[in-house]
């Protein structure tokens, strides 16, 4: 675990001092955006065109931010047009590593740097801007013929990817209608702050004070979706919203990881009728199995937070995630 300043790679943890023991996460820096013919500009460096096989998408199967990206390519089938590999489950002292193991081969997606054979994701990010000063977090989403980093946000990457490829792909299907885009954006704000980083303020909160101030707040959200799962089958109605895929990713990590490792562990979501229901749904679309790695998501956590699990014993359980 470390990060970069000015263009050197640091093996620090996060510092909570500064902030009474909570954790907070920082922002994404590269924010560039990808658009389809008609609406991109040669003239803005920060336009990128839609093509086919352009771009590459880094990812850790592990991560929850990544995932959403991995179901993105899937829903809206951009598997043959934008190329995937993921890095090896452990971040330890030198951040992500494209290390090649046999133990943690995943059906799907190779750990590998296709691109450069690099063997660490820092040298994307150094690569992209030879002074970079922050953290080396994926996913990433890769332009290989600007040779740089398009966007390192999840939100961002979701979204270009509901959109920006469909006159290639023909693939409309939309996550992000305009019509419940202020629904859907007011949705995410809570479950964003509350469950997706929710669960990482508890787990990575280092008094206290701070991991009950965000264990509160993330309960109260799982038991106010608990009680609109009962009338609606997704969060937003009939329909599925990137809000759901959101959701989902935090959710399949719930009991396998946050409940012990973070110690979010009022409740298993297999105590949770409706939301157990709404996990299975979701996890039942098709072709969603494919991105989800259980293996590399309980190693990654309990064998690379050494703060938090110094002995780096991985659990067997749980048995079941689903009723
Ligand atoms: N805002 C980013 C956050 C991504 C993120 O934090 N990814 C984690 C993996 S789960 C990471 O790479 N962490 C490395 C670090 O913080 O050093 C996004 O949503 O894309």
């Amino acid at each position: 675990m470390g990060l970069l300043v000015d263009g050197k790679w640091l093996d620090q943890w996060y510092d909570t001092k500064a902030n009474q023991g909570k954790f907070v996460r920082s922002q994404s820096e590269f924010r560039n955006w990808v658009y389809p013919e008609s609406q991109f500009d040669e003239n803005n460096p920060q336009h990128f065109p839609a093509e086919a096989g352009r771009y590459h998408l880094y990812v850790s199967l592990a991560c929850p931010w990544a995932h959403r990206t991995l179901i993105f390519s899937k829903l809206k089938q951009l598997e043959d047009i934008i190329s995937v590999s993921c890095v090896h489950p452990d971040m330890l002292e030198n951040g992500w590593e494209f290390k090649h193991d046999s133990d943690f081969t995943d059906p799907q997606f190779s750990i590998d740097d296709p691109l450069h054979h690099f063997d660490f994701a820092h040298q994307l990010y150094t690569q992209a801007k030879s002074d970079y000063s922050g953290r080396v977090t994926v996913p990433i989403l890769w332009d290989k013929q600007r040779n740089t980093i398009v966007s390192n946000e999840s939100a961002d990457i979701i979204r270009i990817f509901n959109r920006a490829f469909n006159e290639i792909t023909g693939n409309h299907l939309d996550f992000y209608p305009a019509e419940k885009a202020k629904d859907i954006d007011q949705i995410n704000d809570r479950i964003y702050n509350t469950v997706n980083n929710g669960v990482y303020k508890c787990g990575f909160a280092t008094t206290q004070s701070a991991y009950e101030e965000a264990l509160t707040p993330l309960f109260d959200t799982l038991d106010f979706i608990e009680h609109r799962l009962e009338t609606n089958p997704y969060l937003l109605g009939e329909e599925q919203t990137e809000a759901d895929w959101r959701l989902f990713t935090t959710l399949i990590r719930f009991d396998a990881v946050y409940f012990g490792h973070f110690k979010c562990n009022l409740k298993r979501i297999l105590d949770y009728p409706n939301l157990n229901a709404y996990l299975k749904r979701l996890h039942d679309v098709p072709h969603i199995d494919e991105t989800i790695n259980l293996q590399h998501i309980k190693r990654h956590y309990y064998y690379s937070h050494k703060t938090i699990n110094p002995t780096q014993v991985v659990p067997i359980g749980p048995s079941t995630l689903f009723r």
